[in-house]
């Protein structure tokens, strides 16, 4: 049974329970006093059984033609809004009362039934949340990310990358599995450290799994709003592929935490645990325990290494499609680093054509298309609108990606859009929300840029990309979680 006949058969059972239903506080335009636009729905299931399963940003992108800047829909059980508007977007998301999490069964999974509420990052609110978020984010500036000092580490794993690229002489190769090693090494190694060795067979493993639960989250989103669905035949499939998963990925980390305890009992603090410890032995505060670092691991993990692969994923693709920009490029890095040295965070400036690339890239991929939803805290005012508790906020990133306002000719992939007249310099960025904004606006934005500008400028300078006779190119993404790209074969051939 596919996901939408299993919303049409909810639809119908629960149409008959509709009338037991308690009315809910829904959120209200302040000048007409009236309640937001929103799309046909129906009682309970709200406007579940119109989404597309080609990817919720789409059908919200639709919505938000005819409904405009802000509309509110009912997903299941959850009363939300959708801001399709960059403006709105910055209001909502700089106010702390826009700074929850709805609580989504899917992504509780192996930790909802016992726990507290909010534990880890992504899922988490209030102090909690604050807490551990400031942690990550002085951690990550101890360990110099986004600095200088931290480039040789990629620049390391970006020689790996290389060299295997380089052992498939020009083949056509899925690059697939090794940009998420490149990436996954680099986020492993701030946080596991350097010498992190043993158990590789379990750790490739996990950053498997990290791969597919992101495309398998999509497919099974209704479970996220009714959990019993675990028990149809094709949800039950998905429920338990995924909860193995996940108890295997804190078996991986457990088991982690525990070795990162015997071998390094003075905590020298040359990775993310370590530094937990130290901060764990100076606190007052009663959340830093094993558990909550094992699930804050796995966020950041999680978080940390599929967008970034899969932004390098679409570069290279988009690389193949447009060989006469792949020599630009090539012709600016050749002139500006030569094919020698290199890439280093230093030489961005001299490299505005990649750099805008990149941007462009991130826009037309959109790859987290809605960002990651928000809960509105306590009522509060947006703009024009009063939004009550525990309304659930979508930013619609992709719509505002494609805003024709914001980006002229949005679906042409057009890197000078982001350049001066001399193309010479960066600009017009302030549309561009990859990383979202405001309070949550994911804290590793710097890290991810400095991955992203080096590994593909040192992929460029060594390698020529050219799709293997043929073959074609498919643009359109693979939606799950994330907006990857569909499977592609390129041959890659030393420069
Ligand atoms: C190209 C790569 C990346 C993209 C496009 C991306 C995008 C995002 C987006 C859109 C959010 C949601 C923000 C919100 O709730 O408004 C987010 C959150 C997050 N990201 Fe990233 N991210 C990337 C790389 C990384 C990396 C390298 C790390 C590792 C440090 C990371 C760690 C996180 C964490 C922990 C959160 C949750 C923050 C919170 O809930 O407070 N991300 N990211």
């Amino acid at each position: 049974m596919d996901v939408l006949s299993s919303a049409l058969i909810i639809a119908g059972l629960s149409t008959a329970f509709y009338f037991f239903g308690r009315k809910k506080r829904v959120p209200i335009d302040r000048s007409t006093g009236k309640p937001l636009p929103h799309p046909f729905q129906l009682p309970i299931v709200g406007c579940l059984p119109f989404v597309s399963t080609d990817g919720l940003h789409y059908t919200f992108s639709e919505w938000a033609r005819k409904l405009g800047k802000i509309f509110s829909c009912q997903m299941g059980p959850q009363q939300c809004i959708v801001i399709n508007d960059l403006d709105l977007v910055r209001e909502a998301f700089s106010k702390s009362s826009f700074s929850g999490r709805p609580q989504y069964h899917l992504f509780r999974l192996g930790y909802s039934l016992d726990e507290p509420e909010s534990i880890g990052i992504i899922m988490s609110e209030g102090e909690s949340w604050k807490e551990q978020r400031r942690f990550l984010l002085s951690t990550l500036k101890d360990f110099g990310i986004g600095k200088t000092s931290f480039q040789d580490v990629i620049t390391d794993k970006s020689f790996n990358l290389l060299r295997t690229l380089e052992e498939h002489q020009g083949r056509p190769v899925d690059v697939r599995m090794m940009l998420n090693t490149a990436v996954s090494d680099v986020v492993s190694t701030v946080l596991f450290g350097q010498d992190y060795k043993h158990a590789e067979t379990d750790f490739a493993r996990y950053v498997d799994h990290v791969a597919n639960a992101a495309s398998e989250l999509g497919g099974s989103a209704l479970m996220n709003y009714w959990i019993w669905l675990r028990y149809l035949p094709y949800y039950s499939k998905i429920y338990h592929r995924l909860t193995r998963g996940m108890n295997f990925t804190f078996d991986v980390l457990r088991a982690i935490i525990e070795n990162e305890k015997k071998s390094n009992p003075d905590n020298i603090v040359n990775n993310y645990i370590a530094a937990y410890f130290v901060k764990r032995n100076d606190t007052q505060s009663a959340r830093f325990t094993d558990h909550n670092l094992m699930l804050t691991l796995s966020d950041i993990f999680g978080a940390g290494f599929e967008t970034t692969g899969t932004t390098l994923r679409w570069a290279l693709l988009y690389m193949c499609e447009y060989p006469e920009l792949q020599k630009k490029l090539q012709a600016e890095i050749d002139r500006e680093i030569g094919r020698e040295r290199p890439p280093q965070v230093t030489d961005r400036d001299r490299l505005p054509w990649t750099e805008a690339t990149l941007l462009e890239v991130q826009r037309i991929a959109s790859v987290a298309p809605l960002g990651f939803p928000h809960k509105v805290m306590e009522d509060c005012e947006l703009g024009d609108y009063l939004i009550p508790k525990d309304t659930v906020v979508f930013s619609n990133l992709y719509y505002i990606h494609h805003d024709p306002v914001n980006f002229p000719n949005p679906n042409q992939f057009q890197p000078q859009r982001f350049l001066d007249a001399g193309h010479s310099r960066i600009e017009r960025t302030e549309c561009l929300l990859p990383f979202s904004t405001g309070k949550r606006v994911c804290p590793g934005e710097a890290l991810a840029k400095m991955e992203l500008s080096l590994f593909f400028a040192a992929l460029l300078q060594k390698f020529r990309f050219e799709f293997p006779q043929g073959a074609k190119a498919d643009l359109r993404p693979r939606c799950g979680l994330t907006n990857d790209t569909k499977p592609y074969l390129l041959c890659a051939y030393p420069r």
